[in-house]
């Protein structure tokens, strides 16, 4: 099983690289990994599992947090409204978005990422996501608020991108036009 030992932490080049598209039919050993990682999240929610194993919390994890440089991620959260989102996903692309932003007052943190960041972490409030499922499935996800944010969390990170990089270096909790909290 994954625990923390296996999640590359800010520093190494793989969290700042391209990661490439995973070519599909995806393998099965892809298929496994993608499995691990929505193991590991289910694992990280669980108070018993991850007190015994020290897992920290997430909602979402992307390949190249494990090293792989491979276009994968899984999440696994509820939303404010308490919609489930449990997905492994190959390729997933951002194909439309709103011009309306949204941030977490809380700010962000990240599993690589060892310290807190503070400040507001803008992105987009609606998106649109197609991608390819753990069955081998497309699907094509309409999502907006805390969805949207964990989903473009994890698909930056596909992109060499982490979740600070986001932050307004003059004022960290700057409100941009067109931004609402999401909570
Ligand atoms: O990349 C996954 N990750 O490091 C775990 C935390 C994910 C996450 C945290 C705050 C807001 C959106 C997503
Ligand atoms: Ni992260």
């Amino acid at each position: 099983m994954l625990t923390m030992k296996d999640i590359v932490r800010e520093g190494d080049p793989v969290l700042r690289n391209m990661a490439e598209e995973v070519e599909l039919p995806p393998t099965e050993e892809e298929i496994a990994t993608l499995h691990e990682m929505l193991t590991f999240l289910k694992n990280s929610q669980d108070e018993e599992i991850a007190e015994k194993y020290e897992l920290r919390a997430g909602v979402g994890l992307a390949a190249p947090q494990i090293g792989l440089p491979k276009r994968m991620i899984a999440v696994h959260f509820q939303d404010f409204d308490e919609k489930e989102y449990s997905y492994g996903l190959f390729n997933p692309k951002i194909i439309s978005h709103s011009v309306a932003k949204t941030y977490l007052t809380g700010g962000e943190g990240c599993l690589s990422v060892d310290r807190e960041v503070p400040g507001y972490v803008p992105r987009y409030n609606k998106i649109t996501v197609k991608a390819t499922d753990l069955n081998k499935n497309e699907v094509k996800l309409k999502l907006k608020g805390y969805a949207a944010i964990v989903f473009q969390h994890e698909i930056d990170h596909l992109n060499g991108v982490m979740f600070y990089d986001h932050i307004s270096q003059e004022d960290p909790f700057l409100i941009p036009d067109n931004t609402v909290a999401c909570d």
